[in-house]
């Protein structure tokens, strides 16, 4: 089994509004090193609230009501993520976790060239980078998510959604977090765009051994991409249990009935590989 990377204790996310909602409810999970945990469940059920709470980037109304959540950095070093001030978690956010949004693709500042918007991040995070390492370091990005270093002078409205959405993989990657939390990363591109992607996130984090925690409320999608897949329902991880065991011999009703409600599950399985 591999090392953790972040323990979730009994983690409870509130909103305070009238009447209250529970969002995520005495949720516990470990996050392995290097691998894709994939987290599933209908619209509503708690996913981004879940994911969000454990980077502490929910805002009022949410209330985290109780739980524990300690990143078990590569160093050696347990963070207590309860017990960071603003300006260390920020960092840390940036250093050790980093995050693909659905709309990320949509994010990029519009005058300005990807090349440019990708050097930002080495300038603001990696201050002692000179400008030539800077270049140099987005060009090898480019290259890494395949979108190619010549692009760099490319403006955003230059390139497809898939290419800009690899720009977002590239800026997620820049400065070789440990952790990569994707929701719903590629639900707006087209099936082939959106493989494509998967495959080279899989092929990545082989590469660079980062984790990922992949939110979608595509199940078919997960059991192609995931080690293990976590099953959400009504802000409860009702099931977690590896890929192969969720998609041939799932425990809990509900996933039965979540597995149920893909036709196309009943066909071969799809062309990503783990
Ligand atoms: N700002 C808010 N104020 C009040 N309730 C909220 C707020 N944001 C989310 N909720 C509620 O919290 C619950 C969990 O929502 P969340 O967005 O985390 O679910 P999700 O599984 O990510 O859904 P989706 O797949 O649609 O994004 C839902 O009942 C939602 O209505």
């Amino acid at each position: 089994m591999r090392d953790p990377l972040l323990t979730v204790r009994d983690f409870s996310v509130a909103y305070d509004v009238d009447p209250p909602v529970q969002a995520v409810k005495d949720v516990t999970l470990e996050l392995r090193r290097g691998e894709i945990l994939g987290l599933a469940g209908e619209s509503g059920c708690g996913k981004t609230t879940l994911a969000y709470g454990l980077q502490r980037l929910l805002k009022a109304p949410a209330v985290i009501t109780s739980g524990s959540v300690v990143f078990h950095d590569a160093s050696g070093e347990d963070v207590d993520i309860d017990r960071l001030d603003a300006e260390q978690m920020r960092r840390f956010r940036w250093d050790k976790i980093s995050m693909v949004f659905q709309g990320a693709m949509n994010a990029l500042n519009p005058v300005a060239t990807i090349g440019s918007q990708l050097e930002d991040v080495f300038e603001v995070h990696r201050p002692s980078m000179s400008r030539a390492q800077r270049r140099e370091a987005v060009a090898e990005l480019l290259e890494i998510v395949r979108v190619g270093a010549q692009r760099r002078r490319s403006f955003p409205h230059e390139l497809s959604g898939g290419t800009r959405q690899r720009v977002m993989i590239a800026m997620a990657l820049a400065l070789r977090p440990q952790l990569m939390v994707m929701d719903e990363p590629t639900t707006a591109l087209d099936v082939l765009v959106q493989r494509e992607i998967l495959r080279q996130i899989s092929e990545l984090r082989h590469e660079f051994g980062f984790t990922v925690l992949f939110i979608t409320h595509d199940l078919p999608l997960l059991l192609e991409i995931s080690d293990r897949i976590a099953i959400m329902r009504a802000g409860e991880v009702v099931e977690l249990d590896t890929a192969e065991r969720i998609w041939s011999s799932p425990r809990d009703e509900y996933t039965r009935t979540l597995l149920s409600s893909f036709p196309r599950l009943t066909g071969e399985r799809g062309v990503v590989l783990r």
